[in-house]
């Protein structure tokens, strides 16, 4: 079965200095998302995550490569593929319901206004955000301004929902209720959606399938950890599951270890063949424990 979203051979690189090669940030990465699968890329700065969602989003291009989704090969930007910025990057001038709306009436603009209104409404109102509709950025808190932001992206019900670090200027309260938020939602409406972040709790959260990259210039997608925690898990039940800590173990293993051991250990890696793991629970078994990552493909 084709993949949903599909990033085949893609490479970036960036001029060098007169008279050296061009540096690569990374080249020959594929990475791959079923219909309805949240991704997640977790990788040291510089390893190109940024880049990653960027070509995904079409403001940039990589230099080799394609990336296909939903069976067509992107070019440029589209309103399918909507981005969630750090910044929340809203209108000034607008209100929240003008934010919104101008989304809606880019995607839509042949509906009248009371037509637009009433479909951004309903995503201010999906995001908690009714009552606001007449504030404008100015006067919301960073919280409420990132929640306009979500509602603008799933306003025009994108294919897929790009996501770069959206809630790490966040308070560390505000940043767990807005992922609360963001993976109901997520999870009602079966939204793909690939998030760039450092938090590896927030990925194991929200992740059905987690990137992990090797440190750049010319990183690696080392591994896919499959994400073995249950659908219904809780922001506050997650540590509380026997799986947790190996997953978490595993992954922070790798981001202090063997991100930056990966070239020399694993001379063999095939890009087009990346593990997938899934690592567990395992009784007697130290950690980390080769064992406890099992190797489903
Ligand atoms: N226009 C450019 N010219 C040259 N190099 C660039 C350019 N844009 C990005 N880079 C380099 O590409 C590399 C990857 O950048 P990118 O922003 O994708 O990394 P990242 O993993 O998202 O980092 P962070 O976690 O710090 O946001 C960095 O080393 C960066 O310096």
């Amino acid at each position: 079965m084709s993949k949903f979203i599909s990033i085949e051979a893609i490479a970036r690189r960036y001029p060098g200095k007169p008279g050296s090669p061009p540096t690569t940030i990374f080249d020959d990465l594929w990475l791959s998302l079923d219909r309805g699968e949240f991704g997640c890329v977790i990788g040291h700065s510089g390893c190109g995550k940024t880049t990653i969602l960027n070509i995904l989003a079409g403001l940039d291009a990589p230099s080799e490569g394609e990336v296909i989704v939903d069976g067509q090969a992107i070019s440029g930007t589209s309103l399918d593929r909507a981005v969630i910025f750090q910044s929340h990057a809203l209108l000034p001038w607008r209100t929240v319901l003008g934010n919104v709306a101008f989304a809606v009436s880019s995607k839509w603009p042949k509906w009248t206004r009371s037509q637009v209104a009433a479909h951004a409404g309903s995503f201010i109102d999906l995001v908690g955000l009714s009552g606001s509709e007449h504030k404008r950025p100015s006067e919301l808190s960073g919280g409420m301004k990132q929640r306009v932001g979500i509602a603008r992206a799933l306003s025009i019900t994108p294919k897929i929902l790009l996501m770069d670090e959206p809630f790490s200027a966040l308070d560390a309260l505000t940043r767990g209720t807005l992922q609360d938020e963001v993976r109901r939602i997520c999870l009602e409406t079966g939204q793909t959606s690939l998030l760039i972040t450092h938090d590896v709790d927030e990925a194991i959260y929200l992740a059905d399938k987690i990137f992990l990259m090797t440190n750049g210039p010319g990183a690696v997608l080392a591994e896919v950890v499959a994400n073995p925690l249950p659908k219904d898990r809780t922001r506050v039940d997650l540590h509380r599951h026997p799986d947790y800590y190996p997953m978490r173990n595993h992954i922070v293993d790798f981001l202090v270890t063997r991100s930056r051991t990966f070239r020399d250990t694993v001379p063999d890696h095939d890009p087009r063949k990346v593990p997938v793991v899934s690592p567990r629970a395992s009784v007697n078994a130290p950690f980390p424990n080769p064992a406890a990552a099992a190797v489903l493909s």
